[in-house]
């Protein structure tokens, strides 16, 4: 079962634009040895939407390497807003090993009703060569996922989890957690909210903000799950402030600024129409960052 904290690895450009593979091996591999559960490839994070398709495979290629050396979980964005489209990405990841699951966003722009998603959602994963993991992100989408949808799809045998992302901890993910089969994994998507979700059942998380201070968010999330609540309080609050520094301008521009600065990736840069994070908000992750090592 998925569990634990995954990093959606940022995706590294070089000077001249490429994808900077060596590079990406490294990050995903500093991140497992900080004690990450497994890696999303070709998430938000990873630029996915800029990325062509030699390019993805190149990725997805890579993490699978680092993963399938230290045996860690690899989980690959395949979700479009058009279902046959998905349903031909999913067919793709059978070329690589080792992939426990995709990452199937609810389709974006197209405004399906909720019975259209989960149709959508059931043909993906009819279809699949790995199992599902849905991505319900409404303030990116323009659509949700409720909670009688999402327990509707965790019945499907080839559907395992939900990175759940609604900006908060609300009524309807609170129901997901308690009603949801032990099978099927609710993962966190919302960085702020990781720890409170965790005490609420949640088996774990997908970060932006772990690729920082990953051994903390990873210490945070095993306290949560074992209940060692004083413990993960206390580094939820110390993390807040890395957090709300990381997305205070949009993902992943200032986590990129953070890790050039950090001297882990050869350039900050960002493809359009993502613009790269402003000095300022860089320094401030970089300050956020140092305080919580004090
Ligand atoms: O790429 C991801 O996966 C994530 N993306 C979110 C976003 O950019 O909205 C943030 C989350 O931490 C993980």
């Amino acid at each position: 079962m998925l569990q634990g904290v995954l990093v959606p690895l940022i995706t590294p450009f070089d000077d001249s634009g490429r994808v900077d593979v060596a590079c990406l091996e490294r990050l995903a591999a500093e991140s497992l040895d900080a004690g990450a559960a497994g890696i999303v490839a070709l998430g938000t994070t990873g630029e996915a939407s800029a990325l062509d398709e030699e390019e993805r495979a190149q990725v997805v290629a890579a993490c699978a390497r680092v993963c399938g050396d230290r045996d860690a979980q690899l989980i690959v964005g395949a979700g479009t807003n058009d279902t046959r489209t998905t349903i031909a990405r999913h067919e793709q990841l059978a070329e690589f090993p080792g992939v426990a699951a995709s990452l199937a966003v609810v389709p974006y722009y197209v405004r399906p009703s909720e019975p259209g998603i989960v149709a959508h959602f059931a043909a993906v994963a009819d279809r699949s060569p790995v199992p599902v993991v849905l991505y319900n992100v409404p303030y990116r989408t323009g659509r949700g996922l409720g909670p009688s949808s999402l327990l509707e799809l965790a019945a499907h045998p080839n559907v395992v989890g939900v990175k759940q992302a609604v900006g908060g901890l609300d009524a309807d993910t609170l129901r997901l957690l308690a009603e949801a089969p032990a099978s099927f994994a609710v993962l966190g998507g919302d960085d702020a909210y990781l720890l409170p979700t965790v005490l609420m059942g949640a088996v774990g998380a997908i970060a932006a903000a772990a690729h920082l201070r990953t051994s903390d968010f990873v210490q945070m999330v095993d306290d949560g799950r074992a209940g060692r609540v004083v413990a993960a309080r206390a580094r939820a609050e110390a993390l807040l402030p890395v957090v709300l520094a990381a997305f205070a301008e949009p993902n992943p521009a200032v986590i990129k600024g953070v890790l050039h600065a950090q001297g882990r990736i050869p350039t900050p840069d960002v493809r359009l129409p993502l613009t790269n994070g402003s000095p300022a908000a860089v320094d401030a992750a970089l300050t956020a960052i140092q305080a919580g090592h004090r």
